[in-house]
């Protein structure tokens, strides 16, 4: 996947966007048992995923999906017709492209379209405010890869990367594998995606399908605040959201590296 790139703090693009974040994360670090960090370890080693429900506490999961629902700063990720990653403000692409909803056609077999916010660069370069900075924080905090490194049995993890994604009718992410793009730190070995979505119809599409030569393909539906982990890497995508779908899929991704 493309991203953004940073910003100077001077073009943060989303200064209107005060958030109330005062509220402390108590995620699942101490809420889960042993017994049910064994599973969800099992459940990793298994299937090569695994999901925690209810990640993070509900008052800070509300706040960022609420955030998330207002937001403005979104940028378009595309891929344009010559293979160039494309990363536009979203009025600029929607008027550049009336038809916003339809992608660029291109040759590639590997195409996406939705709405993203590189959300750990916005940390790092101190544009990130409000619940989503405390998010950040957290994402890419000790805390939080010490969880993952639990509950996939991996060794230490060294960094931590992340956006915010905002999938809307006509959005689509095709089938990747989340292999590293050359010269970018680190190595990643576990993906996350928490979804902020309080309410989804599973007619509307947008579930994480993944995808395998041998087995079923598994199709997951985005669950409200639930963290998924999956190793990478590993074929899979993001299913169209189709015109009649009349919410916002919205979550946090990213991946940790070794
Ligand atoms: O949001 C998801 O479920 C997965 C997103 C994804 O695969 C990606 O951004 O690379
Ligand atoms: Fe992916």
């Amino acid at each position: 996947m493309s991203h953004c790139l940073p910003l100077s703090p001077q073009f943060c693009g989303d200064s209107g966007c005060s958030v109330r974040s005062n509220s402390v994360l108590r995620i699942s670090e101490c809420d889960l048992t042993v017994e049910r960090r064994a599973e969800i370890r099992a459940e990793f080693q298994t299937f090569g995923s695994a999901r925690i429900v209810d990640f993070l506490a509900p008052d800070v999961a509300a706040a960022a999906s609420e955030v998330l629902q207002s937001f403005d700063a979104w940028s378009v990720v595309s891929i344009a017709p010559d293979g160039t990653p494309i990363c536009l403000d979203w009025k600029d692409w929607e008027r550049s492209r009336p038809d916003g909803r339809q992608p660029y056609s291109s040759n590639a077999s590997f195409q996406y379209l939705f709405k993203s916010y590189p959300l750990v660069e916005r940390l790092r370069d101190g544009c990130a405010t409000g619940v989503l900075r405390t998010i950040a924080e957290y994402l890419t905090g000790t805390r939080f890869r010490r969880i993952v490194a639990d509950a996939t049995g991996h060794g230490e993890f060294i960094h931590v990367d992340g956006f915010a994604s905002r999938f809307e009718a006509g959005h689509f992410l095709t089938t990747h594998t989340d292999k590293q793009p050359p010269g970018t730190p680190g190595i990643r070995k576990v993906a996350y995606s928490l979804n902020l979505t309080t309410q989804w119809d599973n007619d509307w599409g947008g579930q994480t399908a993944f995808w395998s030569d041998h087995d079923p393909p598994i199709c997951l539906p985005p669950t409200y605040n639930t963290l998924l982990l999956f190793a990478v890497p590993r074929p899979h995508s993001v299913l169209y959201v189709p015109p009649y779908a009349r919410g916002a899929r919205l979550a946090l991704t990213g991946w940790l590296h070794e």
